[in-house]
């Protein structure tokens, strides 16, 4: 039997230190099938800091989350044994350093088949994750939620920053090129070379007004269909959300998100081959009554209840 949250009918759920949703520590366990884990770190931010306060904000966000998850009638802390596994101690004055730290201790953590669910921390930290990714899987599918593309080149000459991570990776051959989607994307770009880049490196895109106006029983199908039966590591950058819905992130674009269809559209996922996910880009200082950090938090939930329902199908 998993050991599950703390129960907020015995034990005040605003009382205690915070983990992800109360749940246990990974040291408190003898076997975690799925895992939270933080990655304050924020070096590779080209606008306002603060995304390295993301792990700490999303996990204090976290506590009114419940047991059972109607949306997608699991529930997640019971299928599997979920655990929060801390911070990754990442270098904050050596980008390469702390990617490295990032890769060796994302491979560590799923040594015995774990599955992460990591929170940000910057988008930077989404290539050593898929690095990772890789090296278990091989080259994995790719659904990034982003209002960025995240495909640039180099800011101020360096290669390894939030707006760089997909281009690094495509160029690593770690990604499966077949089965590559942005989603969310708006907002202005430097040049039409941008979309011309990201098309060549293999992405497609369902920008956010393709939500709006397709709706989101359309855009999942769409990508149930690109994704297949392959590996697939779901990206999340908050920023996807429209400010109103998450004010607390570095690079704020108008025009974004309900949190309500990007739930939706993460619920539609159930049945995909999910291998890893991320939520990142949360910088607490911009947040306003928890706003951001409770999105997180919910995105998270659903994100542990798809990978419970794929622990529990393959048991
Ligand atoms: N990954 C995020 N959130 N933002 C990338 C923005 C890159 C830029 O400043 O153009
Ligand atoms: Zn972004
Ligand atoms: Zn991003």
């Amino acid at each position: 039997m998993p050991i599950g949250p703390i129960d907020a009918s015995q034990n005040p759920r605003y009382a205690g230190i915070a983990t992800f949703a109360r749940l246990p520590r990974l040291d408190q366990v003898e076997h975690a099938d799925i895992a939270v884990v933080g990655v304050p770190f924020d070096t590779g931010v080209s606008y306002r800091p603060g995304a390295r306060f993301g792990p700490a904000h999303v996990r204090e966000s976290s506590r009114l989350l419940r047991p059972y998850n109607p949306a997608l009638d699991v529930s997640p802390f019971a299928s599997a044994q979920v655990v929060d596994a801390g911070d990754i101690a990442a270098n904050p004055f050596h980008i390469e350093e702390a990617l490295e730290t990032v890769q060796a201790s994302a491979l560590e953590l799923t040594a015995g088949g774990t599955r992460l669910v990591t929170i940000g921390g910057d988008h930077t930290i989404a290539l050593p994750l898929l690095r990772a990714a890789a090296e278990r899987h091989g080259p994995v599918a790719l659904v990034h939620f982003d209002a960025h593309l995240d495909t640039w080149d180099t800011y101020f000459g360096a290669e390894y920053t939030h707006g760089t991570p997909f281009r690094r990776a495509v160029e690593e051959g770690i990604l499966d090129t077949e089965a590559l989607c942005h989603v969310g994307t708006r907002g202005p770009l430097y040049g039409k070379k941008d979309l011309e880049d990201d098309r060549r490196f293999g992405f497609g895109i369902v920008t956010s007004s393709d939500v709006f106006r397709q709706g989101v029983d359309e855009v999942v199908e769409k990508l149930r269909k690109r994704v297949g039966d392959r590996p697939v590591y779901v990206s999340v950058d908050i920023d996807v959300l429209d400010p109103a819905h998450a004010p607390g992130t570095g690079t704020p674009e108008a025009g974004g998100l309900t949190s309500r269809e990007l739930l939706e559209i993460l619920r539609g996922f159930a049945g995909l081959n999910l291998i890893g996910a991320d939520v990142v880009e949360v910088a607490p200082a911009y947040d306003h009554a928890e706003l951001t950090g409770v999105a997180a938090s919910h995105v998270a939930y659903d994100l542990v209840s798809l990978l419970a329902m794929r622990h529990a199908e393959q048991a």
